[in-house]
């Protein structure tokens, strides 16, 4: 721990450890495998103060230090009550006058008085909510309860109205999915869902040694903490719709077009708020075969396709490709399935992209390539993942996707997609590899696909262009 975070009380010890163990193993922990330590606490202002009738809350800032030396920071929204509650108990709290500290987001009494604090503005201190729309149908009686499904970060539902995002890998600077919301709201758009607001603090850059030697800390740093958006009430998802739809044997053709209708609605605004610039196609190449190489080191079974693949980047190197802010990580668990149409959600990019990364402009074939990879992940539901019904089953959604998105947003060039599909499907051998080691056959038999029609590929919706479907895992 920094040297001003040190607790002065006798117990100190135990409160860190149960702090480090809590962040260390919870499901948003984004460094599993790579040895972190808890190296700095950030208490903040209170959100809810002690002393009232509901837990006083506060957004804690954890930083985690790797053998490396790299850092990352994580929000803790502790709530503190004189007494454990088991369900959602971290452990001591470092002051012991506050109790015990619990993971707030878990914890119903003390959401609803964040609500409140969130909504009346002028109590949060170090923290503001910014643009909540008048007449928003924002209450501070909602009944906050979190969601249990998947996810990266922690989200609360407020009744049946909003959701409020807590993010927990914090970034400074403005947070990617708060900043693309906001922009499409702007627009209009209708596939994302509406930002009602957000709150934000101040978090001390880690710095070990200006600490230790007692030097002036670093100027605090504009962090975002939350974001609330509108509830996409009967929503279902597209990954767990798509595998349904595909292991009863029907297809998804129509909702494949409809996705790609609602991802180029989503570019075109996206190009008109933030612009858009040329990237060299050699450059692009240049990029994709670094992280081949990276990727190969980590995951042994790419390195005897390497050859193979990087040829597949040659198909970039002749021309320029239009760039812009996209999505960055578009697969079928971004999106939602409402009686308002096809959503998109959780503009955050990949997550094991750099902040500084994740905010470049890229092609939006980096979305393109995202859905159809996703496509051919659905493929592994068919008992025969390689036979004939599921390579119709991908052919057809392909061919509907990219004949609706090239309809709204212009002509695909098929090897520069070619490119974005090896390159996806490369990340997401390292992915499984870190995850889920039992999946990593599916983007590894893609990858043989593509590999050996690298040099056959012309027409993007053919079979050839992509796996024919992707093995089983
Ligand atoms: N606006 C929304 N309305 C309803 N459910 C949502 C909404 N946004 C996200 N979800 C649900 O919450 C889950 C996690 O959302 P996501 O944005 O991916 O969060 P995370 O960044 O924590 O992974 C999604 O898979 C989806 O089921
Ligand atoms: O949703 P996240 O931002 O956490 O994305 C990561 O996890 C995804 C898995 O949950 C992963 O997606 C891969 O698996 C999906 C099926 O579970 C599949 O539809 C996607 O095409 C495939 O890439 C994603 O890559 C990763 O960044």
């Amino acid at each position: 721990m920094s040297e001003n975070n040190t607790p002065d009380q006798p117990d100190g010890t135990e409160a860190l450890q149960s702090l480090q163990d809590f962040v260390l193993g919870a499901r948003w922990f984004a460094g599993k495998g790579r040895d972190g330590q808890l190296a700095g606490l950030e208490q903040p202002d209170w959100i809810v103060e002690p002393g009232g009738q509901a837990p006083a809350v506060r957004a804690e800032y954890v930083t985690v230090v790797y053998p490396d030396d790299s850092h990352e920071y994580y929000q803790l929204l502790v709530s503190y009550r004189p007494e454990p509650v088991g369900e959602f108990l971290i452990g001591p709290a470092l002051d012991p006058d506050l109790g015990y500290a619990h993971d707030a987001p878990r914890d119903v009494e003390a959401m609803r008085a964040v609500l409140q604090s969130v909504l009346a503005g002028s109590q949060v201190p170090h923290a503001w909510a910014e643009s909540l729309p008048d007449g928003a149908k924002l209450r501070g009686d909602l009944t906050p309860r979190v969601f249990g499904g998947e996810q990266s970060n922690t989200n609360v539902l407020l009744g049946d109205v909003a959701l409020m995002k807590i993010f927990r890998k914090l970034e400074v600077g403005p947070n990617l999915d708060i900043q693309m919301h906001d922009a499409l709201g702007r627009a209009r758009v209708s596939s994302a869902a509406r930002l009602y607001g957000w709150v934000s603090g101040l978090l001390t850059p880690f710095s070990d040694e200006d600490w230790v030697d007692g030097a002036e800390p670093p100027e605090a740093q504009r962090v975002d903490l939350m974001m609330i958006s509108e509830l996409l009430r009967d929503a279902r998802d597209g990954w767990e719709l798509a595998c349904g739809l595909a292991q009863s044997g029907e297809g998804f053709a129509g909702h494949a077009a409809a996705l790609g209708s609602a991802l180029a609605e989503v570019h075109l605004a996206l190009a008109d708020t933030f612009g858009a610039s040329t990237l060299t196609g050699t450059d692009v190449a240049a990029t994709m075969r670094a992280r081949l190489e990276t990727a190969s080191a980590q995951a042994p079974d790419l390195r005897d396709r390497r050859q193979a693949l990087s040829s597949v980047f040659d198909g970039l190197e002749a021309d320029a490709l239009r760039a812009q802010r996209v999505h960055g990580d578009f697969h079928l668990g971004q999106t939602l399935l409402t009686p308002d149409g096809w959503k998109i959600i959780d503009f955050e990019g990949e997550p094991m992209k750099s902040f500084a990364e994740r905010q470049l402009p890229d092609s939006p074939l980096r979305d393109v390539a995202g859905l159809l990879r996703s496509f051919g992940y659905v493929t592994s539901v068919f008992d025969d993942p390689t036979g004939e019904q599921a390579r119709a089953w991908l052919a057809e959604a392909r061919e509907a996707f990219l004949d609706a998105y090239s309809r709204d947003a212009g002509p695909i060039d098929p090897a520069a997609l070619a490119a974005y599909e090896a390159d996806k499907a490369i990340y997401e051998v390292v992915y499984e590899t870190r995850n889920r080691p039992d999946w990593v056959t599916i983007p590894l038999s893609a990858l043989e696909a593509i590999a050996l029609s690298a040099d056959t590929t012309s027409d993007a919706t053919s079979d050839a262009a992509a796996p024919a479907a992707d093995q089983e895992n």
